[in-house]
């Protein structure tokens, strides 16, 4: 079976990390700390909707000292799309004004905004056979309980796309049963806490290294066991299993001497 290997290096400071493609989808929610990081080095950054709010809103924000204005203007989305029943006119006509892509898809009101993004990076140039784009989308979680298992579901739905939700708390990725996966671990972003769970259908045997509480061909479903509450304890997990996992670990605080944002 073929090793899947997984790292979170598009947290790093800018400068630590080796290449990242990685297209950026930024959701209707509280924008996490590290939002101008992600951005800054983006391949293709979108807006799903109400998304737009939170940038024109939020994103002046973290550089108090400067203008809000010039703020806007340096971080403008490449496409902003959904059912555009959340954006507010005037931040919709402020991207225009800008030359963002927009695209209006009100008569599809079967799947989400997400989904709806996620179809326009599969579908980009940018992607391509040989360098598939990551696809990292923030405020992912910590709202409303039917638009997180919405979220969750395009992991499931995607499941050849490598797509990870954030939070400021915590991220979450799929883990296909097809590969085996090497979870690379930078301590000083991630963990300890973590969790590999059964969303989808039970787990017959799921066999990990590397955690303070590892399986062993053991069984997981909901109603019975499922990994919460577990520890990383090195750098490297291994998982293995007869089903797809969720894969999700902590976000560590911002360590005071250190900086996630690059501006
Ligand atoms: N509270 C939330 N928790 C988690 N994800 C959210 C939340 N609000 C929005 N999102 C995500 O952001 C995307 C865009 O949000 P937006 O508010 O524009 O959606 P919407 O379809 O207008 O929602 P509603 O169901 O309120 O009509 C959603 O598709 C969803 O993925
Ligand atoms: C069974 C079923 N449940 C809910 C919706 C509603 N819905 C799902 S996604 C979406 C778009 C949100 O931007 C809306 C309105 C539906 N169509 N079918």
């Amino acid at each position: 079976m073929e090793v899947m290997s997984h790292s979170s290096s598009f947290l790093l400071p800018a400068g630590e990390t080796s290449a990242k493609r990685y297209a950026l989808i930024v959701l209707n929610q509280n924008l996490p700390r590290f939002t101008p990081l992600l951005w800054e080095h983006a391949k293709l950054r979108l807006c799903a909707d109400g998304g737009a709010n939170r940038i024109y809103d939020e994103l002046p924000l973290f550089f108090p000292r400067e203008d809000a204005l010039l703020i806007r203007n340096r971080y403008k989305p490449d496409v902003i799309k959904g059912d555009m029943d959340s954006i507010r006119p005037d931040v919709l006509h402020f991207y225009l004004s800008l030359g963002t892509k927009v695209i209006d898809e009100s008569h599809d009101q079967d799947t989400t905004d997400l989904d709806k993004c996620i179809l326009f990076i599969r579908d980009s140039p940018l992607n391509q056979e040989s360098s598939k784009l990551q696809i990292l989308a923030t405020g992912a979680l910590g709202g409303r309980f039917d638009h997180e298992a919405g979220n969750l579901n395009v992991l499931y739905r995607y499941p050849d796309t490598r797509i990870t939700l954030l939070s400021d708390d915590c991220l979450i990725q799929l883990l296909p049963k097809t590969h085996r996966h090497e979870i690379h671990i930078q301590p000083s972003l991630l963990g300890p806490h973590c969790g590999l769970i059964p969303i989808g259908a039970p787990s017959a045997k799921t066999t990990t290294t590397g955690l303070q509480w590892d399986l062993t061909d053991t069984e997981m479903r909901f109603g019975g066991l499922v990994s919460t509450s577990n520890l990383v304890k090195g750098e490297k997990i291994t998982v293995e299993s007869d089903s797809d996992l969720l894969w999700t670990i902590s976000i560590k605080k911002q360590d005071p001497n250190k900086t996630l944002r690059s501006g």
